[in-house]
């Protein structure tokens, strides 16, 4: 960013715009979030899986724009995330709470990703959230947290949100959450 783009972004004249990445496995509920944060926010239609990828972009409350890359979580798109690494100054990863039987899938995914070379070098936040908190018998973000081996997770900030994707419950959590990260 400029010198003047950063003069007009500190006063709040213009907002800050900031790449981030989307992933976790098919069916999380990445595009249902997504929807959700439009400000065109129709009632929410029919989501279908994503093909390839989508891109959003949309406003906070805290002054910044977000671009957001919505990847595909099916498995013969998944060698496309790696392709954003190096542009992208966050990653969100969407945990199905409610599946418990791919979480170790989810596991595998998120430690290809944390071995790729160009995140290795790339100290970007993770912010991981635990979706569909409204089905009964899933796991709580602690569970998922322990299923997916984030404790481990030492050489970089991130956190875990519980979120309702339909309803938007708890989202605002974890982007207040990135944006204090984000900020400079
Ligand atoms: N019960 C419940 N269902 C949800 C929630 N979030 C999303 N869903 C549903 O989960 C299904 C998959 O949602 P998508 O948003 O398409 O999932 P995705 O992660 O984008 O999937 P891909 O594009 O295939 O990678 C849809 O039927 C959503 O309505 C949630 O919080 N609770
Ligand atoms: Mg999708």
């Amino acid at each position: 960013m400029g010198l003047w783009s950063s003069f007009l972004t500190s006063l709040g004249i213009i907002k800050r715009k900031v790449n981030i990445l989307l992933v976790g496995l098919d069916n999380a509920g990445k595009s249902t979030i997504i929807n959700g944060l439009k400000v065109s926010a129709v009632p929410q239609t029919e989501v279908v899986p994503t093909v390839g990828f989508n891109v959003e972009t949309f406003s906070t409350q805290h002054r910044l724009t977000f671009t957001v890359f919505d990847m595909s979580g099916q498995g013969k798109y998944r060698d496309l995330w790696e392709y954003y690494y190096p542009d992208v100054e966050a990653i969100v990863f969407v945990i199905d709470a409610s599946d418990k039987i791919r979480a170790c899938v989810a596991r595998d995914e998120l430690e290809t990703m944390l071995q790729n070379k160009v995140l290795r070098d790339r100290k970007i936040p993770i912010l991981f959230f635990a979706n569909k908190m409204d089905v009964e018998g899933g796991m709580s973000p602690s569970e998922c947290s322990g299923a997916l081996g984030l404790e481990e997770i030492k050489d970089r900030n991130w956190t875990i949100c519980a979120t309702n994707g339909i309803t938007g419950q708890g989202v605002g959590v974890g982007l207040d959450w990135l944006a204090e990260e984000l900020k400079y």
